[in-house]
């Protein structure tokens, strides 16, 4: 049966989360359908009342006091005022994050720097860790910031650096020699969601660890990362979580690693007692010590409420929901696009696939840009694919079937 508009529209009459698209600030005028919230979320009042509260009230209210004051008298200028000091937001905001989208427990989780950074800090870290082992593993089709920074690392530390294409190649080149395996849990291009657990444990049978980048899963996957035994994990915030765009970052490790923790970016904030501002570095305990220069004080409150609206609508709802606009998707790409030689490239299967659909064909940039043109707003990775970023909760079955049959309509 062919899928029409109907329903798409019964769709979203029938879905559980359909109210949390108002909680999101209206999209421009110009804007039929933004299908982009993979790359940069959408933000909600939520977040810019925070910001607002944050300017109006708590900086402008407390000044410098606010880095410290956490209302006992007993911090660096306190006034005795009252409230978290934002000294303390890393930590305080990483636990929330933990809780509700990785399945980690308190104390392993910072907000902090970009993926970019994390994922330098945490592959080093990991590397001092195995000292007698001389290889990094990764697959070819990781994001590149990632590539790039293993190669430097490789390089800095004289270190081989293994590619291995796709699952089965990285079970292979696994062995004794392997310290460190960093791979991507959703593939930024294809949406497909790695066999995170499984690689996990065959990189632990060799002795090896794991750095999973999380990017394209926090805030619409459960990646469970402490009961799969995953040793580090990083990933942005900007995207399905939507708390802005550039804002910070997050970095877990596993409890058992803290105690041997050494990352290395030695700034004041990640050293025991900064206030002191004694010579010679000794690490925080814990996760704080993951942590280098000052926090983002606005950055991180707006996660703090992204990660609220995900706890209130709940994990499992949100995955839910991105598997089923992603088997709409789906099927209406294989009835009326893929006739038309734009061919489905995500995995079929909802379980196997993150918040997106992909398409390829060899004009993708130029059909992503007429899209553009008409107020649908995907996105091109090259060399051929058209990205459908399927945000769950701004997002509505409508929206998605609208901008599929624009599509047919300029790939005809
Ligand atoms: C999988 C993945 N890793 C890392 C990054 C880069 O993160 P950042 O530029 O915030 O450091 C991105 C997106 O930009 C990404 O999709
Ligand atoms: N991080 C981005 C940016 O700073 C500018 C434009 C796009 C992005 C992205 O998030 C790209 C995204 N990580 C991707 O999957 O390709």
């Amino acid at each position: 049966m062919r899928i029409d508009r109907q329903h798409a529209l019964a769709l979203d009459a029938a879905d559980p989360l359909r109210e949390f698209a108002d909680r999101f600030l209206p999209a421009p005028g110009d804007v039929v359908a933004y299908l982009d919230g993979n790359s940069l979320g959408r933000p909600t009042t939520a977040i810019a009342d925070r910001l607002d509260q944050l300017v109006r009230t708590e900086w402008a209210g407390r000044l410098i006091r606010g880095w410290t004051d956490r209302g006992d008298g007993g911090g660096e200028n306190d006034s005795g005022g009252g409230g978290e000091g934002w000294m303390d937001l890393p930590e305080a905001v990483g636990d929330e994050l933990g809780a509700v989208c990785l399945g980690a427990g308190p104390g392993t989780t910072v907000i902090a720097d970009s993926t970019t950074v994390n994922f330098y800090k945490c592959v080093r870290a990991a590397v001092r860790l195995r000292p007698d082992r001389t290889r990094l593993l990764t697959d070819p089709a990781h994001f590149p910031t990632n590539r790039y920074v293993l190669e430097g690392i490789a390089g800095e530390l004289g270190l081989e650096l293994v590619w291995a294409d796709g699952a089965d190649a990285v079970r292979e080149a696994l062995d004794e020699r392997t310290a460190v395996v960093a791979l991507g849990h959703v593939d930024y291009r294809t949406g497909a969601v790695a066999d995170l657990p499984g690689l996990t444990t065959a990189a632990h049978d060799v002795g090896a660890l794991v750095v999973w980048d999380l990017c394209h899963s926090v805030g619409v996957l459960e990646p469970a990362v402490e009961s799969a035994g995953v040793d580090f994990a990083v990933g942005c915030t900007y995207k399905f979580l939507g708390a802005g765009p550039g804002s910070p970052a997050f970095c877990y490790v596993a409890l058992e690693h803290h105690r041997f923790l050494d990352q290395p970016i030695w700034g004041w904030l990640g050293r025991e007692d900064p206030f002191e501002m004694a010579q010679g570095y000794v690490p925080a305990p814990g996760i704080r010590r993951m942590i280098s220069g000052t926090p983002s004080v606005p950055g991180i409150l707006a996660v703090r409420e992204a990660v609220a609206l995900a706890a209130e609508a709940g994990l499992p709802q949100i995955r839910a929901k991105a598997a089923a606009l992603g088997d709409l998707a789906t099927s209406v790409a294989r009835q009326r696009l893929e006739p038309l030689g734009l061919q489905v490239v995500s995995p079929a299967d909802g379980a196997l696939r993150g918040g997106q659909v992909s398409l390829a064909r060899a004009d993708a940039r130029d059909l992503c840009g007429a899209l553009l043109s008409r107020g649908v707003i995907t996105d091109f990775r090259t060399p051929d694919i058209l990205r459908l970023g399927l945000s769950p909760l701004p997002t509505t079955f409508g929206e998605v079937f609208d901008a599929l049959v624009l599509l047919e309509s300029l790939a005809g």
